[in-house]
């Protein structure tokens, strides 16, 4: 056995290398410390004087002194769908490099980690219900009016303080915010009844495109940020003030603004054909709609049958649905076919492709705006995405059908006769698009937190029996 002892030269870069993982910059002026994990709920919350926290894996924490501290950033976030997540990301991301050290971000599910049923298991009863579509219709418009989601959501919240309490004060956030429609309301009662709702600065991010649901609008945010007039105007006609509603667009991931990036290349990279005219296949962040009998009727459409070659390429993305790769992975194409899972470089295969099929999630719309790329919607959730629809159709930049075969053909049309139409709708999807939103929200926020003045003395000593 090998005992390494450390030297103090060591040591020193191992705290170096520690404060450049966590913070990404120098370390002059700070002191640190590792110490033991605490069980989960036997902390005291207190930051007057010091700056204590669990890194993302839970190991490392760290001391910080004299130095002003970075600002804790929560961000409320549920993986129903994929695009609150992707939001959250693209949040956490725009203020690394706007404000680098300056703000501390953590995106978290505090109801799964802290909460019991129905709030930890969210994820699974959305699935559920968006499954039965009836279910999923009743459920969201039977809770639109305020008198219903707003006592349903006052009573979890009363049953599940103490946890939501240890869950949001494990982060000590001087900053929260939430782009998920449910997490407006239980946090705002439990900050309310901790007399922190003053100190701690929360904001919404809209992540519907249109037709939202109304749990999105809470009066006693400090911001809501709206990503499209027709949301700022329900939020307005639900009782929020001019002064808290800003509309800067739906934040997308920094990597799709900032990147440049040429089709060419991207190619090459993603093994695609270099010449043949591609068309994105997808059903959002969990593989959703008729995206099996989409891809064969296009294998058929994109295959000319005269002259004996493609005349189209297909990449298929199932997101997390590992049922719809493998049964993709067992047909056989007449087009060159790519089937992929959950990709993390939505940009890169986007870049790559002339244009996509989706399902109305308001994430992959936006991305795909910013891309040009024409959109063929060939489903949507009731309730939440019916809206996308009007806005993608009526502003020129794709088209609405549930029909696998109507789909086909419209693509192979755009890849055939119709270039002109393909290129029109792509200009228009280009003029739709709001690559910046997600930078003018973090300054938005950055200044909101400004005008607030110090925020490094909020108490957060805890007074609940659960976390004292
Ligand atoms: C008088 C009749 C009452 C009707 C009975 C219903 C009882 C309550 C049952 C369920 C609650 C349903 C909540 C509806 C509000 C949903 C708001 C909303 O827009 O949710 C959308 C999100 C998903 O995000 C969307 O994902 C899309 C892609 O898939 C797309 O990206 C879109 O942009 C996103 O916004 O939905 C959720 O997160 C739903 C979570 C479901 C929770 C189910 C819990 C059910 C168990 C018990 C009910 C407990 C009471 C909950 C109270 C909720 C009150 C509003
Ligand atoms: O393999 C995948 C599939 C989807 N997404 C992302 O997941 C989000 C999907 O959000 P959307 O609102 O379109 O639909 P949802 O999944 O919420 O229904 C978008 O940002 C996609 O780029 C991803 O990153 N990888």
């Amino acid at each position: 056995m090998v005992m390494k002892v450390a030297t103090p030269e060591k040591v020193a870069s191992i705290t170096e290398k520690v404060w450049q993982s966590v913070y990404g910059g120098g370390n002059s002026g700070r002191h640190f410390y590792h110490h033991n994990h605490h069980p989960k709920h036997q902390r005291r919350y207190s930051y007057e004087s010091e700056d204590e926290y669990e890194d993302e894996d839970g190991t490392i924490q760290l001391m910080q002194m004299g130095a002003e501290r970075s600002k804790n950033v929560l961000i409320l976030m549920s993986d129903t769908g994929g695009g609150h997540r992707a939001s959250a990301e693209a949040i956490r991301d725009a203020f690394r490099i706007e404000f680098g050290d300056e703000y501390r971000i953590h995106v978290k599910d505090v109801w799964k980690e802290y909460t019991g049923w129905p709030l930890n298991d969210m994820e699974r009863s959305y699935k559920f219900m968006v499954k039965h579509v009836q279910l999923w219709k009743v459920a969201f418009h039977g809770t639109s009016p305020r008198w219903i989601h707003s006592s349903y959501l006052a009573a979890i919240a009363s049953y599940y303080a103490k946890e939501v309490e240890a869950g949001l004060m494990k982060y000590k956030p001087d900053i929260i915010i939430s782009v998920h429609p449910l997490m407006q309301h239980i946090p705002l009662l439990v900050l309310k009844w901790k007399g922190l709702q003053k100190k701690v600065i929360f904001v919404t991010v809209i992540t519907d495109l249109n037709t939202c649901h109304p749990t999105w609008f809470h009066p006693r945010v400090n911001r809501c940020y709206c990503p499209s007039n027709e949301v700022a105007k329900r939020a307005l006609y639900d009782g929020l003030e001019d002064s808290q509603v800003r509309v800067f667009g739906l934040p997308i991931r920094p990597s799709f603004a900032r990147a440049v990036l040429s089709k060419d290349d991207l190619r090459r990279e993603l093994e695609l054909d270099p010449d043949l005219p591609a068309v994105l296949l997808m059903g959002g962040g969990e593989g959703m709609g008729p995206v099996k009998k989409t891809a064969m009727a296009l294998s058929e459409s994109l295959y000319d049958k005269d002259q004996q070659k493609p005349m189209g390429q297909l990449i298929i993305i199932c997101g997390r649905n590992k049922g719809l790769v493998s049964t993709l992975e067992s047909q056989e194409w007449m087009i060159p076919t790519k089937v992929r899972g959950f990709e993390t470089q939505m940009e890169k295969w986007m870049g790559a492709c002339d244009c996509i099929i989706t399902k109305a999630g308001p994430g992959t719309i936006a991305e795909a705006l910013i891309r040009g790329l024409p959109i063929v919607l060939n489903d949507y959730i009731p309730g939440q995405e019916k809206g996308n629809v009007p806005y993608v159709v009526d502003n020129g930049a794709g088209v609405f059908t549930r029909s696998p075969k109507e789909t086909a053909r419209i693509v192979s049309e755009w890849f055939s006769t119709k270039t002109d139409e393909l290129k029109r709708m792509s200009e228009n999807a280009m003029k739709l698009a709001q690559p910046e939103a997600v930078f003018d929200i973090v300054k938005d926020i950055h200044e909101l937190a400004r005008h607030r003045g110090p925020l490094a003395n909020i108490s957060y000593v805890s007074t609940s029996a659960v976390t004292s």
